[in-house]
């Protein structure tokens, strides 16, 4: 579905990415994992339109993406949902819900779709009418995939939704996020939190200063979940 062959981006004198190579097929789960500064939120951001490559392509169904704007790759199917959720704080929880509807790919019922988010994500249905800037930073996260579910996406991108959290609430988070992947919905995961990521999804890559140093199955990369410390320092 989304292929991504040779990508190279710099800012300036770095270069943050270096000939990445990577695809996820229709329904699947991959993680792109790697320690800070590896190039991980360069990738995301790059897919989404916000960076131009130095190098390489971007298709999404056989067609090149790279070089389209931000919203016209919205609308083609990619969601993103940054990190620190960039979500609008003097805004209610339901006035940021409904920033997406011009976001979105089709005319599809949007009282439909908000009504299945809220049963994905019940938390959400009783605060639409506080701030966002209220919410914990695990009810903004949940906001910030409510949002981007919205655009009625095909590949949903989000970038470390774990950031920051304590940790219950990151299970909070990962269970969202096995929800979404058992009714099928395409994921690309940035994290950095290794054990979690490897029990969800189906493959992943690892990102090391702008290259793909490892890819494989979660079973291929068992060993290299054993390295993780070592690997990422204590971030997993
Ligand atoms: N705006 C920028 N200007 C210059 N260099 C940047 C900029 N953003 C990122 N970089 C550099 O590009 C490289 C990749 O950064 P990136 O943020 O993509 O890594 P990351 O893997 O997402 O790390 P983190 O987990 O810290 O977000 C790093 O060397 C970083 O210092």
């Amino acid at each position: 579905m989304l292929r991504v062959d040779d990508l190279s981006v710099r800012y300036g004198r770095v270069e943050a990415l270096r000939g990445v190579s990577l695809e996820l097929r229709d329904r699947e789960a991959v993680g792109i994992l790697g320690a800070n500064g590896a190039g991980k939120t360069t990738l995301l951001a790059t897919i989404a339109g916000l960076l131009s490559p130095a190098r390489g392509t971007i298709e999404l169904d056989g067609r090149r993406i790279d070089g389209s704007p931000p919203e016209s790759i919205v609308r083609g199917g990619i969601a993103h949902v940054p990190e620190g959720r960039r979500i609008f704080g003097s805004l209610t929880v339901g006035e940021n819900m409904r920033l997406a509807r011009n976001a979105r790919r089709n005319d599809g019922n949007f009282a439909e779709d908000l009504e299945g988010v809220m049963e994905l994500l019940p938390t959400l249905r009783r605060l639409l009418d506080t701030p966002a800037g209220k919410l914990s930073g695990g009810e903004q996260q949940q906001l910030a995939i409510a949002r981007a579910l919205l655009c009625e996406p095909r590949v949903l991108m989000l970038d470390e939704p774990s950031l920051g959290l304590a940790p219950q609430v990151v299970d909070t988070v990962f269970e969202v996020l096995a929800s979404l992947r058992a009714r099928g919905v395409t994921l690309l995961l940035v994290e950095q939190n290794v054990r979690r990521t490897l029990r969800l999804v189906d493959r992943a890559y690892v990102l090391r200063a702008g290259n793909v140093e490892v890819s494989g199955s979660r079973e291929e990369l068992a060993d290299f979940e054993a390295l993780a410390d070592a690997y990422l320092g204590a971030a997993r």
